[in-house]
């Protein structure tokens, strides 16, 4: 009696499972309980019909395994997460990006120390890199004004945002730590990688936001 109870109900509890997964944002906790949901089909694959269905055996085994891959590659993700000192104050700075985006990011990037005085951009001309500068203190000249900016800030972001040449010529010091971003790889990036798009979407309006409260 108990087992025939147990036998029917293992079907509803798998759908019911996998109809719960999808309610999930988490994608950890929405693939363990897709593991849960497709090992009780397997089993009720096993247990109930009088001839087994190895057809549908088979595939829900691969959909097992496709999922179980899945799921170590974003638990790999999520702890083999090491950190330069450099990274991890960008990384604090970045928010809102997840450790895998910000993983995504940093591969299309260059680190730079500036050991003379460099050009990051010159005004008027096409914004061919997006800087972000840590340390240093970034000097903007524009129409022949100049003025400092603050440290932690995007250089670069109205062009790449507007498709527009520098509004601005941008330099920075000798000893200026900052990272690089080629446009068309990051513009790339957010083509492939929406959730990356509205992130630094975010980002970039803050910035802009936090340089319009100092100007
Ligand atoms: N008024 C401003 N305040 C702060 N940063 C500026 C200002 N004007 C220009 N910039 C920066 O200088 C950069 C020059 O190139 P972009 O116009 O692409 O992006 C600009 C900003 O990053």
């Amino acid at each position: 009696m108990f087992f025939d109870i147990f036998r029917l109900g293992l079907i509803h509890a798998a759908a019911l499972i996998s109809v719960a997964a999808l309610t999930c944002r988490d994608q950890i906790v929405l693939r363990a309980l897709l593991v849960v949901s497709t090992l009780l089909y397997i089993l009720y694959y096993f247990v109930v019909p009088e001839v087994l269905l190895w057809d549908a055996i088979f595939w829900t085994a691969v959909n097992l395994g496709v999922n179980l891959f899945m799921m170590s590659s974003l638990l790999l993700a999520r702890t083999q997460f090491r950190l330069s000192e450099d990274e991890r104050r960008l990384f604090a700075a970045f928010g809102p990006l997840s450790p895998g985006e910000f993983r995504a990011l940093m591969k299309i990037a260059t680190w730079r120390r500036a050991e003379t005085t460099q050009i990051l951009l010159r005004e008027g001309a096409p914004v061919e890199k997006v800087y972000y500068v840590l340390d240093g203190t970034p000097k903007v000249t524009k129409a022949g004004r100049s003025f400092p900016l603050r440290p932690f800030a995007f250089i670069g972001e109205i062009g790449f945002l507007r498709k527009a040449p520098a509004s601005a010529t941008v330099t920075v010091e000798p000893g200026a730590c900052y990272v690089e971003w080629p446009a068309k790889a990051l513009q790339a990036l957010q083509l492939r990688r929406p959730l990356i798009k509205v992130a630094l979407d975010g980002l970039l309006a803050s910035d802009m936001a936090a340089k319009m409260a100092a100007a």
